[in-house]
């Protein structure tokens, strides 16, 4: 994707009250004696677009579930906007992993957006024309509006996709979550829908947690990844995590890295093999 280069975060969010999303300080996640990870530093600005890689079960989804306040550190801090996280808050957006829809749902992909829409909070009653366009003016910002009024199972993965980044929107949250949204897309919709979680980010400052077992699809959006292996983590921009260095060091064993034009090439990632998108 060498169309794309990365870019500087855009100033302070229109709706983050101040210069930092999200941040954590001495943050760890553990299951009894199991650590996901410990001691994590990390200071999300508005418009920041950060990829959270590793191999499976090294606490990708259960570090998402901790911002969405599902999830109690088992030490450390962790604020959003300043405030400690909330379930159900409309500060935070989120894509969970795709899941395929049963063919015979009678939810059309209208219906799905306004379940995202709390209309007390907004001041929008149930079937008032203000939350009707609020509808209609999220399934547009996706390009979901020719589809709108389908049952959601007939939609293609890409399309159900798109639909779910509009109920993702639906509060305009500072904070986008997304886990691994790009999972069964074929290469023209991962880009699609990579570059409206981007586009995003630009118009509305909104930061972007973003978990992927491949950095190849957005890499050039991403400002920094953060790597969890084995217990340990990195953060940094994508040429300094993404090294044979730091990999070796996360993984523990040798792992070798490739830059091979706009791709990241990863050989000997243990459990490569369901990890293996960067080298693919
Ligand atoms: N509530 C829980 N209690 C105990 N262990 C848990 C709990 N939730 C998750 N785990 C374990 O913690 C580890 C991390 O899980 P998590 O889903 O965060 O990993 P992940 O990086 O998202 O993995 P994947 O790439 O496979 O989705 C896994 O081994 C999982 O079994």
């Amino acid at each position: 994707m060498t169309e794309h280069t990365a870019v500087s975060p855009v100033e302070p969010g229109l709706k983050a009250s101040g210069a930092t999303v999200l941040s954590l300080q001495g943050a760890m996640l553990a299951y009894g004696q199991r650590v996901l990870w410990q001691d994590l530093d990390l200071d999300v600005r508005p418009g920041e677009f950060i990829a959270v890689l590793g191999p499976n079960g090294s606490g990708k989804t259960s570090f998402l579930r901790a911002l969405l306040g599902q999830q109690t550190l088992s030490a450390g801090k962790l604020l959003i906007d300043g405030r400690p996280p909330r379930r159900g808050s409309n500060l935070v957006g989120y894509i969970p992993q795709h899941r395929a829809v049963a063919a015979h749902t009678p939810l059309r992909a209208r219906d799905l957006v306004r379940l995202g829409i709390d209309g007390h909070r907004w001041g929008l009653p149930l079937g008032g024309g203000r939350l009707r366009r609020r509808v209609e003016e999220l399934l547009t910002a996706v390009g979901a509006a020719p589809y709108a009024d389908l049952p959601l199972g007939l939609l293609s993965g890409g399309e159900q996709q798109r639909v779910r980044i509009a109920q993702a929107l639906a509060t305009d949250p500072i904070l986008l979550l997304c886990d691994e949204p790009l999972l069964s897309l074929d290469l023209n919709h991962q880009q699609a829908v990579a570059a409206l979680v981007d586009q995003r980010r630009r118009e509305h400052g909104t930061a972007v947690l973003f978990v992927t077992h491949e950095i190849n699809p957005i890499l050039g959006y991403v400002d920094r990844v953060l790597y969890l292996a084995g217990g340990r983590f990195r953060i940094g921009p994508p040429a300094e995590v993404m090294t044979s260095a730091v990999l070796s060091e996360l993984y523990g064993s040798p792992v070798e890295v490739i830059r091979a034009r706009d791709r990241f090439v990863v050989v000997g990632a243990p459990g490569s093999d369901d990890h293996g998108g960067e080298t693919s």
